[in-house]
């Protein structure tokens, strides 16, 4: 079922802007998925991972060789330069010029979506937010400030830890879920200057709950409650972003039920102070595969960069008490076109390292992904996509041809 060959190509092949990460640990997931009488438990989770090995279906997917910490790296080493593992001038020098501040970048506000007189005003926003960037800064989100607190503090608490701690929640062969780098195919591919911790919510029976970390003592908890909180949000988010694009009733309470049921993965980031930024990079440039990605920054770091329709890469500002909610490709694909999930990156700073948290939510089986019905209704246009199940989705991904540069989702294309 997996091939090393297109993975690694995949990877290395810097002019497909494609989510890197999300795409083999949807794979990894899709086979967790079909498993029956899985459980959250430790020793269910164990049982599972010990049926999967003997399917032989881990080993398909033994495709991430180990790499050494970036974090370890700076702290033990203190280079002065780039290793050459991650030179990756071919990439950062051209785009770096083409940098823009963040002058023009929507602002959404939740409270003026959930009040009646000022919703019509903030859906016209939100709908040429999404269909101008496919990214927004979304403020008076509701989230308690206590548990965007706890959380931030608690994946900050993480990495701070010593190595051999750390490693307790390692990636195990054949997944990407725990502790590493994102999956690396060959000893000679590029690596990015990063380090993170990817971890399934839900539904809680995909946790692998082995490798959620025991230190910080409050980390688990701190995680069940972000994920919880994300996941509610993401269905307002969801409901709201229908309602720009004219979906109503039936479909839109389909769409938020479907949200709410669905896959939810957290990735959290570290990214190390580099000595030479303009020459490594910290995350390639992709578009997410997810429907929606909602992202946390957990200091004031700038990193992240979208870029805009005339490709530009436009620097997104940590603005506190703000969550970024970046549309992934089953949005577009449902907005027939009409929305963007853009291409974003993240790059490297030389003076502090930087940490971010991406909750990546997946529609649930009982929502096929394609152009929402409501709108082809509406606006009389012919479908640009397919329609196709989850799992489909997800085959399609793995399975498209490598030998050109078409991003994924025009694969998708009638
Ligand atoms: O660190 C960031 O700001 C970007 C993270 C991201 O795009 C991802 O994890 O998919
Ligand atoms: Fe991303």
């Amino acid at each position: 079922m997996m091939n090393q060959h297109m993975c690694s190509l995949q990877y290395i092949d810097q002019s497909l802007t494609i989510l890197i990460f999300g795409w083999p640990i949807s794979i990894a997931w899709s086979i967790q998925e079909v498993r029956k009488g899985g459980n959250q438990t430790v020793e269910g989770t164990q049982k599972r991972r010990k049926m999967e090995e003997e399917e032989g279906e881990v080993a398909n997917l033994n495709w991430t060789l180990p790499v050494p910490s970036v974090q370890e790296l700076v702290r033990q080493q203190r280079p002065d330069a780039v290793p050459p593992r991650y030179l990756r001038d071919d990439m950062v020098m051209g785009d770096r010029r083409h940098q823009e501040s963040s002058l023009g970048l929507p602002c959404i506000d939740l409270g003026k979506l959930m009040d009646p007189p000022s919703r019509s005003a903030e859906l016209r926003n939100l709908h040429s937010a999404c269909h101008q960037w496919g990214l927004f800064l979304l403020v008076n989100h509701g989230v308690s400030d206590e548990g965007m607190r706890m959380m931030k503090e608690n994946v900050q608490g993480f990495f701070e830890l010593p190595y051999c701690e750390k490693q307790k929640s390692a990636q195990r062969p054949g997944s990407l879920e725990g502790y590493g780098q994102a999956f690396v195919t060959s000893h000679d591919q590029k690596l990015e200057w990063n380090d993170m911790i990817f971890l399934r919510c839900f539904p809680p029976d995909a946790r692998s709950l082995e490798l959620w970390p025991q230190n910080p003592p409050e980390f688990r908890m701190a995680l069940e409650k972000y994920s919880e909180y994300m996941r509610k949000l993401v269905v307002a988010v969801v409901k709201y972003i229908g309602m720009a694009l004219g979906i109503h009733q039936g479909e839109l309470d389909l769409q938020m039920r479907s949200f709410g049921e669905g896959k939810c993965e957290v990735r959290m980031n570290y990214y190390p102070a580099c000595p030479e930024p303009e020459r490594a990079i910290g995350l390639s440039p992709h578009a997410d595969i997810s429907g929606i990605t909602l992202l946390t920054e957990c200091g004031n770091i700038p990193g992240l960069q979208v870029l805009s329709k005339d490709n530009r890469w436009v620097t997104v500002p940590p603005v506190p008490g703000s969550i970024v909610v970046n549309l992934g490709q089953i949005m577009e694909v449902y907005s027939n076109g009409t929305y963007r999930a853009p291409d974003h990156r993240a790059v490297v700073n030389e003076e502090k390292e930087r940490v971010s948290i991406a909750t990546f939510f997946y529609p649930g089986s009982s929502l096929l992904v394609g152009p929402s019905p409501q709108l082809l209704a509406a606006t009389g246009l012919p479908p640009i996509y397919r329609t196709l199940s989850d799992s489909e989705y997800m085959q399609c991904f793995f399975n498209r041809k490598l030998d050109n540069a078409v991003p994924f989702i025009d694969t998708l294309k009638l």
